[in-house]
């Protein structure tokens, strides 16, 4: 890894990039990351709890952006924002239900618990209404290759890296972003340098600087180790 204060700050995201493909988490993670010289920024679509309690137990500043966008933590200037509210998606939602659908997580409905500003689906839900419906409430429906995120299209985890970038003293071209799917394009686009891991959808890899050879948490490993010799 870089020497002291030497990296650039890194925005990375979870599902799919330091993960497998069935989004156990490698165990490298903590070690690469807690490596890394400058600031690390969890970025997800997942809800806040998530990426506080995963920087948490891999020893991290809990510096995070969360459901897309939606929600923002910076632990040095213990800055918690929320960039919307849950009301249009929670009526897309009801729609979606009372139109016999079900959001596919069970009664316990764990994914959305949590959840301030969008809502969730399983992805072997049927898309097209539940897009129809988004679309009356004037929301768009994202698919991360995990979940279908019916959310505004003003939040994204871009938005959320400038929000996060200020309150640390960078600007977002400053940072590198590695990710895998649709929903990290925003933060591509922001990042100074973009990189996608080998398994990432074709959006993020459209919108990419780099692409990795190996796939989730190994490519993810080669994008520090390109960064850190300066190839990338
Ligand atoms: O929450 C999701 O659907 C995907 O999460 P991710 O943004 O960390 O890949
Ligand atoms: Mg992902």
């Amino acid at each position: 890894m870089a020497g002291a204060g030497t990296a650039p700050p890194l925005v990375t995201d979870v599902d799919g990039t330091l993960t497998d493909d069935e989004l156990r988490l490698d165990p490298r993670m903590g070690p690469a990351l807690r490596a890394w010289d400058g600031p690390v920024v969890l970025a997800t679509g997942k809800v806040l709890p998530f990426p506080i309690a995963l920087a948490n137990y891999l020893g991290l500043e809990r510096t995070v952006i969360a459901e897309n966008g939606g929600v923002t933590f910076v632990e040095a200037t213990d800055d918690l924002r929320v960039h919307g509210d849950r009301e249009a998606a929670q009526a897309v939602a009801d729609a979606y239900v009372e139109a016999g659908y079900d959001l596919g997580w069970g009664v316990a409905d764990l994914p959305n618990r949590w959840r301030e500003t969008e809502v969730i689906a399983a992805r072997d839900r049927p898309l097209e209404p539940l897009r129809d419906l988004a679309a009356e409430h004037g929301l768009e429906v994202v698919d991360t290759q995990y979940a279908y995120h019916v959310k505004s299209p003003t939040m994204t985890k871009g938005k959320g890296l400038e929000t996060v970038a200020d309150a640390l003293g960078y600007e977002p071209t400053e940072f590198v972003a590695v990710g895998d799917s649709t929903n990290d394009v925003s933060t591509f686009e922001r990042a100074g340098t973009a990189i996608a891991v080998a398994n990432a959808d074709d959006a993020a890899l459209a919108a990419a600087d780099h692409v990795t050879d190996d796939t989730f948490a190994d490519g993810f490993l080669e994008a520090l180790d390109r960064v850190d010799a300066g190839e990338w």
